[in-house]
């Protein structure tokens, strides 16, 4: 039976980044913003109850959520934030619950990258924590470049979840995202010795 380990940081702290290098160790990864997108595709009941709480004005023409037009919504108020967490985050929950039991037995390790681990109180699905750590500046200036947001827009997402210092206070082990890929990449594969994790097995 394998261990779960909790893949959580920042937005933008590079989550996406060490769990391609999971990945690269065989060890499967669920990632819950792939699976909170999955939940709320037209015919979801998820998709549904956004309409109810947020109007048919947060829908493409074709019927898809307009995701850039919520996340102009939710990040900047928590209120709404809220509304919309209390509709996706226990769909989300289930199905990752589901993911990471078939996939426990059978590998060495199992991954679940879940941004709001702390926010969301869900320590419980996990039995080690790894926080992605960043320096507020670099995590700024990511977040910028890769979604092309203003600074105001940026700070908003980041300012949206828990302060990455204190989740970093709270995790079984920290990786440091400041440097390069490839430093990064070799703090993983230390951790993995350490934790006696092996490769395939
Ligand atoms: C608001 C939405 C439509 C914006 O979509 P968009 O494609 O722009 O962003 P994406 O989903 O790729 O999320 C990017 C990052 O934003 C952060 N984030 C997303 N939702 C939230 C939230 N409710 N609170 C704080 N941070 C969040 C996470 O770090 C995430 O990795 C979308 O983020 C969403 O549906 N959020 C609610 C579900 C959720 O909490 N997802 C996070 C993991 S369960
Ligand atoms: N060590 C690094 N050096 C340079 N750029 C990096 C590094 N790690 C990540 N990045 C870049 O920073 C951005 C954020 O990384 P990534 O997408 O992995 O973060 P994330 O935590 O998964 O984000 P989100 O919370 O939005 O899902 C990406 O554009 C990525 O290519």
């Amino acid at each position: 039976m394998g261990i779960v380990i909790g893949l959580t940081g920042g937005i933008a702290s590079g989550k996406s980044t060490v769990s391609d290098l999971f990945k690269e160790y065989n060890i499967p990864v669920v990632d819950a913003d792939i699976v909170a997108r999955e939940v709320v595709e037209p015919g979801e009941p998820a998709l549904a109850s956004i309409v109810d709480s947020f109007g048919s004005e947060i829908l493409l023409p074709d019927g898809s959520l307009d995701r850039q037009k919520l996340g102009g919504i939710i990040f900047r108020n928590q209120e709404k934030r809220e509304i919309l967490n209390g509709i996706v985050h226990p769909v989300v929950r289930e199905r990752m619950i589901a993911d990471r039991d078939r996939l426990k037995t059978g590998h060495p390790a199992v991954v679940l990258d879940i941004p709001l681990l702390f926010e969301g109180n869900q320590l419980h699905l996990v039995d080690k924590v790894v926080v992605v750590n960043v320096d507020p500046r670099i995590q700024l200036e990511r977040l910028m470049q890769r979604n092309d947001l203003t600074e105001q827009a940026a700070l908003d997402r980041i300012n949206s979840q828990m302060l990455l210092a204190d989740k970093a206070a709270r995790a079984d082990a920290i990786i440091d995202n400041n440097g390069s890929r490839d430093e990064t990449r070799a703090q993983l594969k230390k951790l993995l010795l350490t934790w006696n994790i092996r490769e395939g097995a």
